[in-house]
């Protein structure tokens, strides 16, 4: 494709010529290929303008820079910010999927997940194949392809975009976490739907947002980029959410004012089965059973319908889609052996874990218990208030590592203690994670409800930057065949 064609509608300044064709978008100069635009990124330990002309001698043919850089033998482009001019280039470059294809974002602090696979399986009920971008990976038909981030940089949301458009998805779901859309990952195209679940205290600190004012603008940013916004009208913060927003607004939740409401909201419990119903009233009016329990599964169910709503969808692709979602990590059951229900929860701060023990405990379990850890070099108030929750609301708390990077996993323990010991929660500490599941299951007693919360969907754990292989769902395997 020719430069300048990939520079269409944005402001630049040029240094040589853009008349020249370009085989490929790179953000890493590690992964040059011949006569590729090499986009220079501000990261959070790298500054790749260091590595312009390292691009161009191994054979970029033009760079993108936000700051003065000196390059020999390659065009020189300048532009105000190089993340928001890589998404509309990778869009330009990907002939523009998100025109052929409608496009849902997701924003908010939970919940992000579990409805984008909602929508998908509603979608899919409906006889809409529909692709998904979000923190299990981009899924395309039946293949799921890892990514590091729940919002990948632009240049891979707009490959994944035209993969989708090209294998006949007529939709696409795409998690839009703060921080993508902060670092112009989801720019360059407009959504056709964004969602908003809720808001609270979450991703502040370390390498994230700097206040929680500016994770808020971030999430903001996406009722700017969309041509509906749905919203969930139950959430104090809404107003701070669509402030200044550009597109049409509808709401749903359980207040009278929400244009889609829930109501006769019923648990159902059966063995090795929890779920709950509700109808859905107002703009539509049908009874739905959602395989996941609780309240917050009533608001994901609910905001996955106030989308799906405008896709042409029957009420029994609606029911059915909600009768057979699962979501790997998410308040997911495993069969165990013996009386009592396991459950693999990716709940990794206060708020998912203060949601998933109080859901629970309506469940009326025996003892409800709670197995958790919390991740090093992030937040540190995390622990503390994982540790007070648990304390609050569990029976037993079991406090283990989760993936502490490069932190010591007992610091990490101390942290959360200082949190329990603000409440009279029993607790044990095992530091080895699946010597902590072990520990749960042989102590599980009849009617008890055990949920491993932190990993959710993970197969790893990252240790000293090494990602180790654990999948819960193996190591409770192989505790049960007496090989741990
Ligand atoms: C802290 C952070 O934002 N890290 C992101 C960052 O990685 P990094 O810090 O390693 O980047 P860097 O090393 O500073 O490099 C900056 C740039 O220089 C380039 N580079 C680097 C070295 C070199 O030799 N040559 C070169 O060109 C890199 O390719 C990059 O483009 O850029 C990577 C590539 O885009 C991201 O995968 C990575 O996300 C990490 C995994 C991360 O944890 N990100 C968090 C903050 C995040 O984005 N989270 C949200 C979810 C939040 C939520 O749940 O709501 C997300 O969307 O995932
Ligand atoms: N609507 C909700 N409100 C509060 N908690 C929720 C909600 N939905 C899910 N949770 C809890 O949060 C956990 C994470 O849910 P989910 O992955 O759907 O959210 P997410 O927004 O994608 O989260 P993350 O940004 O942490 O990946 C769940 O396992 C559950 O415990």
């Amino acid at each position: 494709m020719q430069l300048k064609n990939m520079l269409e509608g944005l402001k630049y300044t040029c240094s040589g010529s853009v008349n020249m064709e370009i085989t490929d978008i790179v953000y890493d100069s590690r992964k040059v290929v011949k006569d590729c635009v090499f986009v220079c990124l501000c990261g959070s330990s790298v500054d790749s303008h260091d590595f312009a002309q390292q691009a161009v001698d191994a054979g970029a043919a033009a760079v993108v820079a936000q700051r003065p850089v000196t390059v020999r033998n390659a065009a020189l482009i300048t532009v105000e910010n190089t993340r928001y001019a890589m998404a509309v280039m990778a869009a330009a470059f990907f002939g523009h999927p998100a025109d052929q294809i409608r496009v849902v974002g997701i924003t908010g602090t939970k919940g992000k997940t579990t409805a984008s696979y909602m929508i998908r399986s509603i979608l899919e009920a409906g006889g809409i194949k529909t692709g998904l971008i979000g923190t299990i990976g981009t899924v395309i038909g039946d293949e799921v392809i890892q990514t590091n981030n729940t919002t990948p940089e632009s240049y891979d949301v707009q490959r994944f975009l035209r993969l989708m458009a090209d294998s006949g998805c007529k939709a696409a779901v795409i998690e839009a976490s703060s921080i993508g859309l902060k670092d112009h990952r989801v720019s360059g195209f407009a959504f056709d739907i964004g969602l908003f679940t809720n808001f609270s205290p979450d991703h502040i600190g370390g390498s994230e947002h700097k206040t929680l004012e500016e994770y808020m603008q971030c999430k903001n940013m996406l009722f700017k980029q969309c041509r509906t916004g749905i919203i969930n009208i139950d959430d104090e913060n809404y107003p701070g959410i669509i402030e200044g927003h550009t597109c049409k607004i509808e709401t749903y939740g359980f207040s009278q004012e929400a244009g889609l409401r829930a109501c006769n909201e019923k648990l159902i419990s059966r063995p090795g089965y929890l779920g709950v119903h509700f109808d859905l009233c107002g703009q539509l009016d049908f009874g739905v059973d959602v395989d996941i329990p609780g309240r917050f599964s009533v608001y994901n169910a609910l905001a996955a319908v106030a989308v799906c709503r405008h896709f042409d969808v029957t009420p029994q692709a609606i029911a059915q889609g909600l009768n057979t979602v699962k979501v790997k990590g998410r308040v997911e059951p495993v069969k165990v052996p013996g009386n009592y229900t396991l459950l693999i929860d990716y709940a990794h701060n206060a708020l998912s874990m203060e949601n998933i023990l109080e859901t629970l405990r309506e469940y009326q379990p025996n003892r409800l218990v709670c197995l958790f850890g919390a991740g090093g070099n992030r937040a540190r108030s995390r622990r503390y208030e994982m540790g007070e929750v648990s304390g609050k609301l569990a029976d037993l708390s079991v406090i283990t590592a989760d993936n502490s990077r490069f932190e010591d996993v007992m610091d990490i323990i101390e942290d959360i203690k200082v949190g329990i010991a603000k409440t009279n929660g029993k607790y044990v500490v095992i530091p080895d994670r699946k010597e902590a599941i072990k520990y749960c299951m042989e102590n599980a007693q009849d009617g008890d409800i055990v949920v491993l919360a932190g990993k959710g969907h993970e197969d790893y754990q990252e240790i000293q930057g090494v990602k180790y292989h654990l999948d819960e769902r193996e190591v409770i395997a192989d505790i049960i065949d007496g090989k741990i």
